[in-house]
């Protein structure tokens, strides 16, 4: 059984090399490619943590196959992680430590998942709005990304000439890899939690280890979430005002033992078409 899947992996993945290749060869338009089958057939399901703001956990947003397929793709591009500054450039902060590497969105699992993260926006995302590159995070023992927003405090230029100014509008953070203690993302100002302890209700219980009260300062605050191969949160950053929402500020918490891989999707917004 385990060989049959081994080689059903290898398959799949010669699949996606394969399909990419081919698209790229003929038209360049992946999605045309019939062996990107796989992007129809997502297995997600959905809980809402927090209504306002909006932040949905997604169970199975990607396979246990789809995950190590991501960071195979991208493990030979790490290096250490910059930020995207404001005022333009990268920086690297000593606030996150872990290693950063860009997925090709040309290649056809990247654009099954960018489309998959498309589809589960709905209208949210205008057909000429993009992802910027996806970006694969890895972290190995007291490696963090310390609070932080990922939307940025004034919307930035396109850098295509258009003049058109944009934000991440949202954030999708996807597990990749859980072979590791600790490492939760920790949201302190998402309140859920109080709530929930109002009403006598115990968060870790009913949903099974994924999502926990946070801490911080020794007081219970915000939710944190454990990492979970395949597992993502969902966020809304940027409010209908074209306002960034800092109540959505995060972290990585440091790794434990062992290593913690995840994928950063961030959805662009127009905001002066
Ligand atoms: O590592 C995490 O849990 C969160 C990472 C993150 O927020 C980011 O890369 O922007
Ligand atoms: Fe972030």
């Amino acid at each position: 059984m385990a060989k049959g899947g081994k080689r059903e992996s290898r398959v799949l993945r010669l699949a996606y090399l394969f399909s990419a290749d081919i698209s790229n060869a003929t038209t360049g338009i992946i999605s045309s490619s019939p062996l990107t089958w796989s992007c129809e057939s997502h297995q997600y399901t959905n809980e809402i943590v927090s209504l306002d703001p909006l932040v949905i956990y997604i169970n199975n947003f990607t396979s246990f196959q789809e995950a190590e397929d991501l960071i195979r793709l991208g493990e030979d591009d790490f290096e250490d992680s910059f930020i995207a500054r404001s005022k333009g450039g990268l920086q690297k902060v000593s606030g996150r430590t872990s290693q950063s590497a860009p997925l090709e969105v040309s290649h056809a699992l990247v654009s099954c998942i960018l489309s998959r993260a498309r589809k589960f926006m709905g209208t949210m995302m205008q057909p000429d709005e993009p992802f910027s590159i996806p970006q694969l995070v890895r972290y190995a023992p007291k490696q963090r990304y310390d609070l932080h927003t990922d939307f940025w405090p004034h919307h930035q230029v396109m850098n295509d000439g258009s003049g058109r100014l944009f934000n991440r509008v949202a954030s999708f953070f996807v597990f990749l890899r859980d072979n590791c203690t600790e490492g939760e993302t920790y949201f302190p100002a998402v309140d859920v939690l109080d709530e929930d302890a109002k009403n006598g209700g115990n968060l870790e219980k009913s949903f099974g280890g994924k999502m926990t009260r946070g801490e911080r300062d020794g007081r219970e605050m915000g939710v944190k979430f454990k990492p979970i191969t395949g597992n993502a949160m969902f966020w809304v950053n940027i409010d209908k005002d074209g306002n960034g929402d800092r109540r959505l500020v995060h972290a990585g918490l440091p790794v434990g033992e062992g290593e913690k891989i995840g994928m950063n999707l961030w959805p662009r917004k127009f905001y002066n078409k």
